[in-house]
Protein backbone atom coordinates (compact mmCIF):
# COMPACT_ATOMS: atom_id res chain seq x y z
CA UNK A 1 0.00 0.00 0.00
CA UNK A 2 1.26 3.82 -0.98
CA UNK A 3 0.18 6.32 1.84
CA UNK A 4 1.30 9.74 1.63
CA UNK A 5 2.71 10.90 5.78
CA UNK A 6 3.34 13.90 6.77
CA UNK A 7 3.12 13.99 10.81
CA UNK A 8 3.71 16.66 12.47
CA UNK A 9 6.30 18.73 13.82
CA UNK A 10 8.55 16.30 15.42
CA UNK A 11 11.09 18.36 17.44
CA UNK A 12 14.21 19.23 14.81
CA UNK A 13 16.41 20.19 17.81
CA UNK A 14 17.90 16.69 18.05
CA UNK A 15 18.78 16.64 14.64
CA UNK A 16 21.18 19.45 15.17
CA UNK A 17 23.51 18.24 17.99
CA UNK A 18 25.28 21.41 19.67
CA UNK A 19 29.13 21.19 18.13
CA UNK A 20 28.44 19.15 15.06
CA UNK A 21 27.87 21.58 12.05
CA UNK A 22 25.83 19.71 9.38
CA UNK A 23 25.34 20.28 5.95
CA UNK A 24 22.57 21.50 4.49
CA UNK A 25 22.30 18.56 2.53
CA UNK A 26 22.06 16.77 5.02
CA UNK A 27 20.04 18.51 7.60
CA UNK A 28 17.45 18.82 4.54
CA UNK A 29 18.07 14.30 4.39
CA UNK A 30 17.29 15.22 7.86
CA UNK A 31 14.11 16.92 8.06
CA UNK A 32 12.49 14.64 5.99
CA UNK A 33 13.60 11.85 8.04
CA UNK A 34 12.14 13.90 11.05
CA UNK A 35 8.96 15.03 9.42
CA UNK A 36 8.48 11.76 7.58
CA UNK A 37 8.13 13.54 4.25
CA UNK A 38 7.92 10.50 1.46
CA UNK A 39 5.59 7.35 1.21
CA UNK A 40 5.25 4.08 2.68
CA UNK A 41 5.69 1.27 0.38
CA UNK A 42 5.79 -2.45 1.66
CA UNK A 43 7.19 -1.54 4.50
CA UNK A 44 9.95 0.52 3.12
CA UNK A 45 10.06 4.13 3.99
CA UNK A 46 10.89 6.20 0.97
CA UNK A 47 12.29 9.55 0.63
CA UNK A 48 12.97 12.14 -2.16
CA UNK A 49 16.14 11.65 -3.54
CA UNK A 50 18.85 13.97 -4.19
CA UNK A 51 19.48 13.63 -7.84
CA UNK A 52 21.51 16.69 -8.24
CA UNK A 53 23.23 19.79 -6.38
CA UNK A 54 24.27 23.28 -8.03
CA UNK A 55 26.35 25.41 -6.35
CA UNK A 56 26.00 29.28 -7.59
CA UNK A 57 27.49 32.22 -6.41
CA UNK A 58 24.95 33.03 -3.59
CA UNK A 59 22.89 30.23 -3.16
CA UNK A 60 22.96 26.39 -3.64
CA UNK A 61 20.08 24.13 -5.44
CA UNK A 62 19.06 20.70 -4.67
CA UNK A 63 17.31 19.12 -6.90
CA UNK A 64 15.32 15.91 -5.75
CA UNK A 65 12.87 13.44 -7.59
CA UNK A 66 10.02 12.36 -5.54
CA UNK A 67 8.59 8.59 -5.00
CA UNK A 68 5.88 8.03 -6.61
CA UNK A 69 2.31 9.48 -4.91
CA UNK A 70 4.11 12.45 -3.28
CA UNK A 71 1.69 15.12 -3.59
CA UNK A 72 4.15 17.90 -5.03
CA UNK A 73 1.52 20.68 -3.00
CA UNK A 74 2.52 19.07 0.07
CA UNK A 75 5.92 20.61 0.30
CA UNK A 76 4.26 24.36 0.65
CA UNK A 77 3.69 24.29 3.79
CA UNK A 78 7.08 22.40 4.30
CA UNK A 79 8.75 26.12 3.41
CA UNK A 80 8.54 27.19 7.00
CA UNK A 81 9.97 24.39 8.53
CA UNK A 82 12.99 24.06 6.07
CA UNK A 83 13.78 27.57 6.35
CA UNK A 84 13.61 27.35 10.43
CA UNK A 85 15.82 24.05 10.17
CA UNK A 86 18.45 25.26 7.86
CA UNK A 87 18.48 29.08 9.18
CA UNK A 88 18.56 30.67 5.89
CA UNK A 89 15.83 31.81 3.20
CA UNK A 90 14.66 28.82 1.25
CA UNK A 91 12.52 28.82 -2.25
CA UNK A 92 10.86 25.61 -3.03
CA UNK A 93 9.54 24.78 -6.66
CA UNK A 94 7.74 21.60 -8.03
CA UNK A 95 8.62 21.08 -11.89
CA UNK A 96 8.52 16.82 -12.02
CA UNK A 97 11.34 17.35 -9.61
CA UNK A 98 11.79 19.57 -6.23
CA UNK A 99 14.33 22.02 -6.17
CA UNK A 100 14.96 23.40 -3.16
CA UNK A 101 16.85 26.73 -3.83
CA UNK A 102 18.63 27.63 0.01
CA UNK A 103 20.32 31.28 -0.11
CA UNK A 104 23.38 32.32 1.92
CA UNK A 105 22.36 35.87 2.50
CA UNK A 106 18.82 37.13 3.65
CA UNK A 107 17.30 39.75 2.00
CA UNK A 108 18.28 43.27 2.33
CA UNK A 109 16.05 44.92 5.19
CA UNK A 110 15.55 48.38 3.51
CA UNK A 111 17.19 50.09 -0.17
CA UNK A 112 16.36 52.77 -1.85
CA UNK A 113 15.01 53.66 -4.83
CA UNK A 114 17.28 55.58 -7.84
CA UNK A 115 17.03 56.55 -11.30
CA UNK A 116 19.39 53.43 -12.57
CA UNK A 117 15.75 51.95 -11.96
CA UNK A 118 14.35 53.57 -14.63
CA UNK A 119 13.49 51.55 -17.91
CA UNK A 120 12.83 54.06 -20.55
CA UNK A 121 9.99 54.26 -23.41
CA UNK A 122 8.89 50.50 -21.01
CA UNK A 123 6.02 50.29 -19.04
CA UNK A 124 7.74 48.42 -16.57
CA UNK A 125 8.52 49.34 -12.94
CA UNK A 126 10.84 47.90 -10.44
CA UNK A 127 8.72 45.19 -8.04
CA UNK A 128 11.44 44.73 -5.68
CA UNK A 129 15.08 42.98 -5.10
CA UNK A 130 14.85 39.45 -4.52
CA UNK A 131 17.70 36.59 -4.02
CA UNK A 132 18.48 36.80 -7.79
CA UNK A 133 18.26 40.38 -8.65
CA UNK A 134 15.63 43.04 -9.59
CA UNK A 135 12.31 41.45 -10.24
CA UNK A 136 10.06 44.39 -12.96
CA UNK A 137 6.68 44.26 -13.89
CA UNK A 138 5.60 44.64 -17.44
CA UNK A 139 1.23 46.87 -16.95
CA UNK A 140 1.88 45.88 -21.20
CA UNK A 141 1.72 42.29 -20.31
CA UNK A 142 0.03 42.54 -17.09
CA UNK A 143 -2.32 45.57 -16.96
CA UNK A 144 -3.77 45.19 -13.84
CA UNK A 145 -2.77 44.68 -10.39
CA UNK A 146 -4.07 44.48 -7.11
CA UNK A 147 -1.63 45.73 -4.34
CA UNK A 148 -2.79 44.63 0.18
CA UNK A 149 -0.83 44.24 3.12
CA UNK A 150 -1.72 45.41 6.74
CA UNK A 151 -1.24 49.50 7.47
CA UNK A 152 1.87 50.57 7.53
CA UNK A 153 3.68 48.34 6.04
CA UNK A 154 4.57 49.90 2.20
CA UNK A 155 1.70 50.11 -0.04
CA UNK A 156 1.99 53.65 -0.24
CA UNK A 157 5.78 53.64 -0.97
CA UNK A 158 4.73 50.89 -4.04
CA UNK A 159 2.39 53.59 -5.27
CA UNK A 160 4.70 56.29 -5.43
CA UNK A 161 7.21 54.33 -7.15
CA UNK A 162 5.31 52.92 -9.70
CA UNK A 163 4.16 56.62 -10.32
CA UNK A 164 7.39 58.25 -10.81
CA UNK A 165 8.94 55.47 -12.93
CA UNK A 166 6.02 55.26 -14.86
CA UNK A 167 5.99 58.90 -15.07
CA UNK A 168 10.17 59.33 -15.56
CA UNK A 169 9.76 56.64 -18.47
CA UNK A 170 6.82 57.74 -20.58
CA UNK A 171 6.37 61.54 -19.69
CA UNK A 172 4.81 62.13 -23.19
CA UNK A 173 2.30 58.95 -23.25
CA UNK A 174 0.96 58.53 -19.55
CA UNK A 175 -1.82 59.71 -17.77
CA UNK A 176 -3.02 59.03 -13.83
CA UNK A 177 -6.39 59.30 -12.20
CA UNK A 178 -5.99 58.68 -8.25
CA UNK A 179 -8.74 58.23 -6.18
CA UNK A 180 -6.97 59.17 -3.19
CA UNK A 181 -9.51 58.26 -0.59
CA UNK A 182 -7.30 58.81 2.70
CA UNK A 183 -8.51 62.56 2.03
CA UNK A 184 -6.16 63.02 -1.08
CA UNK A 185 -3.06 63.53 1.19
CA UNK A 186 -0.55 61.34 -0.74
CA UNK A 187 -1.41 61.96 -4.38
CA UNK A 188 -2.92 65.84 -4.63
CA UNK A 189 0.43 67.25 -4.34
CA UNK A 190 1.26 66.11 -7.77
CA UNK A 191 -2.16 67.55 -9.42
CA UNK A 192 -0.26 70.54 -11.09
CA UNK A 193 1.53 67.60 -12.99
CA UNK A 194 -0.40 67.28 -16.89
CA UNK A 195 0.10 63.66 -16.28
CA UNK A 196 -2.32 63.88 -13.67
CA UNK A 197 -5.35 64.30 -14.56
CA UNK A 198 -7.58 63.89 -11.48
CA UNK A 199 -6.91 63.48 -7.86
CA UNK A 200 -10.30 62.44 -5.99
CA UNK A 201 -10.29 62.67 -2.31
CA UNK A 202 -13.79 61.17 -1.77
CA UNK A 203 -16.23 58.24 -2.81
CA UNK A 204 -18.82 61.38 -4.46
CA UNK A 205 -15.39 62.85 -6.46
CA UNK A 206 -14.08 59.48 -7.22
CA UNK A 207 -18.08 58.42 -8.39
CA UNK A 208 -17.87 61.67 -10.85
CA UNK A 209 -14.15 60.76 -11.94
CA UNK A 210 -14.96 57.44 -12.38
CA UNK A 211 -18.11 58.28 -14.46
CA UNK A 212 -15.32 60.65 -16.77
CA UNK A 213 -13.18 57.63 -17.57
CA UNK A 214 -16.26 55.21 -17.76
CA UNK A 215 -17.45 57.03 -20.75
CA UNK A 216 -13.82 57.55 -21.91
CA UNK A 217 -13.87 53.84 -22.30
CA UNK A 218 -17.20 53.59 -23.97
CA UNK A 219 -15.57 56.46 -26.71
CA UNK A 220 -12.58 53.91 -26.96
CA UNK A 221 -14.67 50.57 -27.13
CA UNK A 222 -16.51 52.59 -30.50
CA UNK A 223 -13.22 53.47 -31.84
CA UNK A 224 -11.60 50.26 -31.18
CA UNK A 225 -14.60 48.56 -32.97
CA UNK A 226 -14.37 50.96 -36.19
CA UNK A 227 -11.06 50.22 -36.37
CA UNK A 228 -11.11 46.77 -35.99
CA UNK A 229 -8.53 46.74 -33.02
CA UNK A 230 -9.03 43.70 -30.44
CA UNK A 231 -5.54 45.13 -27.72
CA UNK A 232 -4.03 48.48 -27.41
CA UNK A 233 -0.95 46.71 -27.51
CA UNK A 234 -1.06 45.59 -31.06
CA UNK A 235 -2.37 48.93 -32.27
CA UNK A 236 0.14 52.29 -32.24
CA UNK A 237 -1.95 54.32 -30.09
CA UNK A 238 0.71 54.96 -27.15
CA UNK A 239 -1.16 56.34 -24.39
CA UNK A 240 -2.00 54.22 -21.05
CA UNK A 241 -3.55 55.42 -18.29
CA UNK A 242 -3.52 54.23 -15.07
CA UNK A 243 -5.96 54.39 -12.42
CA UNK A 244 -4.67 54.11 -8.56
CA UNK A 245 -7.34 53.30 -5.97
CA UNK A 246 -5.80 53.63 -2.56
CA UNK A 247 -7.89 52.74 -0.31
CA UNK A 248 -10.47 50.36 -1.91
CA UNK A 249 -11.97 50.00 0.85
CA UNK A 250 -13.40 53.16 1.58
CA UNK A 251 -15.70 52.56 -1.58
CA UNK A 252 -17.64 49.40 -0.40
CA UNK A 253 -21.42 50.49 -0.46
CA UNK A 254 -21.31 47.81 2.93
CA UNK A 255 -19.25 49.82 4.93
CA UNK A 256 -19.73 53.68 3.15
CA UNK A 257 -22.78 54.92 5.25
CA UNK A 258 -25.72 57.19 4.26
CA UNK A 259 -25.79 59.51 0.86
CA UNK A 260 -22.24 57.82 -0.09
CA UNK A 261 -23.51 54.30 -0.45
CA UNK A 262 -24.83 54.77 -4.09
CA UNK A 263 -22.04 56.44 -5.28
CA UNK A 264 -19.99 53.84 -3.65
CA UNK A 265 -22.11 51.28 -5.59
CA UNK A 266 -21.22 52.98 -8.82
CA UNK A 267 -17.51 53.44 -8.05
CA UNK A 268 -17.28 49.49 -7.60
CA UNK A 269 -19.37 48.87 -10.85
CA UNK A 270 -16.81 51.05 -12.39
CA UNK A 271 -14.26 49.49 -11.39
CA UNK A 272 -15.32 46.45 -12.78
CA UNK A 273 -15.83 47.35 -15.58
CA UNK A 274 -12.28 49.17 -15.90
CA UNK A 275 -10.81 45.68 -14.93
CA UNK A 276 -13.29 43.71 -17.47
CA UNK A 277 -12.88 45.60 -20.20
CA UNK A 278 -10.59 47.87 -19.69
CA UNK A 279 -7.14 46.42 -20.04
CA UNK A 280 -7.12 45.89 -23.77
CA UNK A 281 -8.51 49.69 -23.97
CA UNK A 282 -4.91 51.07 -22.80
CA UNK A 283 -6.69 51.48 -18.88
CA UNK A 284 -4.49 50.31 -15.94
CA UNK A 285 -5.75 49.57 -12.73
CA UNK A 286 -3.76 49.83 -9.61
CA UNK A 287 -6.22 48.76 -6.56
CA UNK A 288 -4.78 49.21 -3.12
CA UNK A 289 -6.24 47.98 0.29
CA UNK A 290 -5.90 47.19 3.77
CA UNK A 291 -9.26 45.12 4.14
CA UNK A 292 -8.73 41.79 1.84
CA UNK A 293 -12.20 40.76 2.24
CA UNK A 294 -14.54 40.42 -0.46
CA UNK A 295 -16.70 44.17 0.38
CA UNK A 296 -13.04 45.96 0.14
CA UNK A 297 -12.58 43.88 -3.20
CA UNK A 298 -15.29 43.56 -5.37
CA UNK A 299 -15.67 40.14 -7.19
CA UNK A 300 -15.35 41.26 -10.67
CA UNK A 301 -11.74 43.45 -10.33
CA UNK A 302 -10.39 40.63 -8.30
CA UNK A 303 -11.70 37.70 -10.77
CA UNK A 304 -9.68 40.20 -13.76
CA UNK A 305 -6.56 40.84 -11.95
CA UNK A 306 -3.90 38.12 -12.20
CA UNK A 307 -1.11 40.54 -10.61
CA UNK A 308 -0.68 40.69 -7.61
CA UNK A 309 1.28 42.59 -4.70
CA UNK A 310 0.75 41.68 -1.10
CA UNK A 311 2.78 43.00 2.28
CA UNK A 312 2.21 41.45 5.17
CA UNK A 313 -1.44 39.83 5.48
CA UNK A 314 -2.90 40.17 9.59
CA UNK A 315 -3.83 37.03 9.01
CA UNK A 316 -4.24 33.90 6.58
CA UNK A 317 -7.35 34.86 5.17
CA UNK A 318 -5.80 38.12 4.14
CA UNK A 319 -3.38 36.55 1.94
CA UNK A 320 -6.12 34.26 0.32
CA UNK A 321 -7.92 37.06 -0.39
CA UNK A 322 -5.23 39.13 -2.42
CA UNK A 323 -2.61 36.03 -3.15
CA UNK A 324 -5.52 33.40 -3.74
CA UNK A 325 -3.13 31.46 -1.52
CA UNK A 326 -1.70 31.83 2.14
CA UNK A 327 2.26 33.23 2.65
CA UNK A 328 1.75 36.65 3.43
CA UNK A 329 0.69 36.17 7.12
CA UNK A 330 4.24 34.69 7.29
CA UNK A 331 6.24 37.19 6.26
CA UNK A 332 8.59 39.24 8.31
CA UNK A 333 7.19 42.03 9.79
CA UNK A 334 10.06 44.52 7.82
CA UNK A 335 8.48 47.37 5.77
CA UNK A 336 8.52 46.94 2.13
CA UNK A 337 9.06 42.74 2.36
CA UNK A 338 6.18 41.85 0.31
CA UNK A 339 5.13 38.96 -2.08
CA UNK A 340 5.02 39.49 -5.56
CA UNK A 341 2.70 37.05 -7.47
CA UNK A 342 1.61 36.66 -11.46
CA UNK A 343 2.04 32.48 -11.68
CA UNK A 344 4.36 31.82 -8.66
CA UNK A 345 4.90 34.11 -5.26
CA UNK A 346 7.79 35.81 -5.26
CA UNK A 347 8.95 37.24 -2.04
CA UNK A 348 10.67 40.35 -2.77
CA UNK A 349 12.30 44.06 -0.80
CA UNK A 350 10.54 46.57 -2.39
CA UNK A 351 12.74 49.81 -3.23
CA UNK A 352 12.25 52.61 -1.10
CA UNK A 353 11.56 55.85 -2.21
CA UNK A 354 10.27 59.21 -0.81
CA UNK A 355 8.45 62.27 -1.85
CA UNK A 356 11.92 64.43 -0.99
CA UNK A 357 13.66 62.18 -4.42
CA UNK A 358 10.40 62.52 -6.54
CA UNK A 359 10.45 66.36 -6.44
CA UNK A 360 14.08 66.81 -6.25
CA UNK A 361 14.25 64.28 -9.82
CA UNK A 362 10.87 65.81 -11.27
CA UNK A 363 12.53 69.48 -10.90
CA UNK A 364 15.69 68.61 -12.28
CA UNK A 365 13.53 67.29 -15.41
CA UNK A 366 10.65 70.24 -14.83
CA UNK A 367 10.78 71.54 -18.67
CA UNK A 368 10.09 68.09 -20.16
CA UNK A 369 7.18 66.85 -17.64
CA UNK A 370 5.62 70.08 -18.60
CA UNK A 371 6.47 70.31 -22.30
CA UNK A 372 5.50 66.66 -22.37
CA UNK A 373 1.58 66.84 -22.83
CA UNK A 374 2.27 69.35 -25.84
CA UNK A 375 4.44 66.86 -26.97
CA UNK A 376 1.75 64.34 -27.74
CA UNK A 377 0.17 65.21 -30.31
CA UNK A 378 1.46 62.27 -32.15
CA UNK A 379 1.02 60.01 -29.55
CA UNK A 380 -2.75 58.81 -31.04
CA UNK A 381 -2.13 59.20 -34.63
CA UNK A 382 -4.48 56.66 -35.50
CA UNK A 383 -6.97 57.98 -33.80
CA UNK A 384 -10.10 59.83 -35.66
CA UNK A 385 -10.13 63.04 -35.67
CA UNK A 386 -13.26 63.60 -33.28
CA UNK A 387 -11.34 61.99 -30.67
CA UNK A 388 -7.87 63.24 -29.41
CA UNK A 389 -6.63 64.57 -26.71
CA UNK A 390 -9.27 66.74 -25.77
CA UNK A 391 -11.87 64.48 -26.01
CA UNK A 392 -12.68 63.40 -21.87
CA UNK A 393 -11.77 62.17 -19.43
CA UNK A 394 -10.12 66.00 -18.74
CA UNK A 395 -11.12 66.57 -15.21
CA UNK A 396 -7.86 68.64 -13.86
CA UNK A 397 -9.07 71.88 -14.99
N1 LIG B 1 10.03 49.68 0.56
C1 LIG B 1 10.29 50.15 1.78
N2 LIG B 1 11.54 50.06 2.29
C2 LIG B 1 11.80 50.52 3.53
N3 LIG B 1 10.88 51.10 4.35
C3 LIG B 1 9.63 51.22 3.89
C4 LIG B 1 9.26 50.74 2.59
N4 LIG B 1 7.96 50.96 2.41
C5 LIG B 1 7.52 51.57 3.53
N5 LIG B 1 8.51 51.72 4.43
C6 LIG B 1 8.40 52.35 5.75
O1 LIG B 1 7.09 52.12 6.24
C7 LIG B 1 6.38 53.35 6.41
C8 LIG B 1 4.92 53.16 6.00
O2 LIG B 1 4.86 52.91 4.63
P1 LIG B 1 3.56 53.25 3.77
O3 LIG B 1 3.11 54.63 4.07
O4 LIG B 1 3.86 52.93 2.37
O5 LIG B 1 2.53 52.22 4.40
P2 LIG B 1 1.04 51.90 3.98
O6 LIG B 1 0.95 50.42 3.95
O7 LIG B 1 0.66 52.63 2.75
O8 LIG B 1 0.26 52.48 5.22
P3 LIG B 1 -1.23 53.05 5.24
O9 LIG B 1 -2.11 51.88 4.91
O10 LIG B 1 -1.38 53.56 6.64
O11 LIG B 1 -1.30 54.15 4.21
C9 LIG B 1 7.14 54.36 5.55
O12 LIG B 1 7.02 55.66 6.05
C10 LIG B 1 8.57 53.86 5.65
O13 LIG B 1 9.19 54.31 6.83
Amino acid sequence: MIEWLAIPAIALVAAFIPGKKMTDEKKIQQIFENRKVGINQNDNFLYPKLIRKYNHHTYTTYIYSLPLGVPSEAFESFIPVLKDGLNKDVEVDFDEVLKINVFEHGLPESWNYDDSLLRSATWEIPIGNNHKGTLYHDFEKYPHMLVGGVTRFGKTVFIKEAFYTLLMDQLENVEFYFLDLKGGLEFGKYLSLPQVKAVASDVFEAAEVLSEIVDDLKNREKMFRAKGFTNIVDTPIKKRTFVVVDEGAELSPNIIAGEGKKYAKFCQAALSEISRIGGGLGLRLLYCTQYPTKEAVPMQVKMNIVSWISFIAAAQIGSMVILDEKGAEDLPSTPGRAIYKIEKKKVVQVPYIDDKYMFKKMEEREHEIIHAATNRKSVNDNRPAEYDENTPPAANT
